[in-house]
């Protein structure tokens, strides 16, 4: 599998532990940044990483910001993306088995390493369930459409 990482300046210390985290099990990661304490913004990092989930370039991504609320409001505006900022492992499992969550964001400024990197490891394990779960996922993304519709 194929993950893309992004960050803001709060985040970037906590995203380069996760892809290293990451690495270390042999996952694939594309670092979309950042990468220095300067200070930036986050819906541009968010943005980056949300397209390219989005269009299949990635098969999911991860955000890290100081709370991860910030990364998450920005990558649920790209359709197609359904981003969870969790802070438990039960979170994490239940994000991706009952809402099919293809971005995970995360609070540097809130999470230990360890917690993250436990939260990251139930996120990437846990599977979507389907069934009732993908009807209502169904409904998020008609949601989606009629916001096109009547932007159009
Ligand atoms: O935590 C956040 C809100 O969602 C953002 O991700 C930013 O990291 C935070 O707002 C940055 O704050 P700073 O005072 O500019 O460091």
């Amino acid at each position: 599998m194929k993950i893309a990482l992004g960050a803001d300046h709060a985040g970037f210390e906590l995203k380069n532990q996760v892809k290293q985290h990451l690495t270390q099990q042999g996952i694939d990661v594309q670092d979309f940044g950042t990468n220095t304490p300067d200070s930036v913004d986050y819906p541009d990092f968010a943005q980056r990483v949300a397209d390219t989930v989005a269009v299949g370039g990635v098969e999911r991504g991860v955000l890290v910001c100081g709370t991860g609320i910030g990364m998450a409001m920005s990558a649920n505006k790209v359709p197609g993306i359904r981003a969870a900022n969790c802070h438990t492992i039960l979170e994490a499992e239940l994000s991706r088995q009952h809402n099919d969550a293809n971005i995970l964001t995360l609070g540097a400024r809130v999470l230990e390493p360890e917690a993250a990197f436990a939260i990251v490891d139930a996120w990437m394990k846990a599977q979507f369930e389907g069934g009732r779960h993908q009807r209502r996922v169904d409904k998020i993304h008609q949601i989606e459409q009629q916001e096109v519709k009547r932007s159009t």
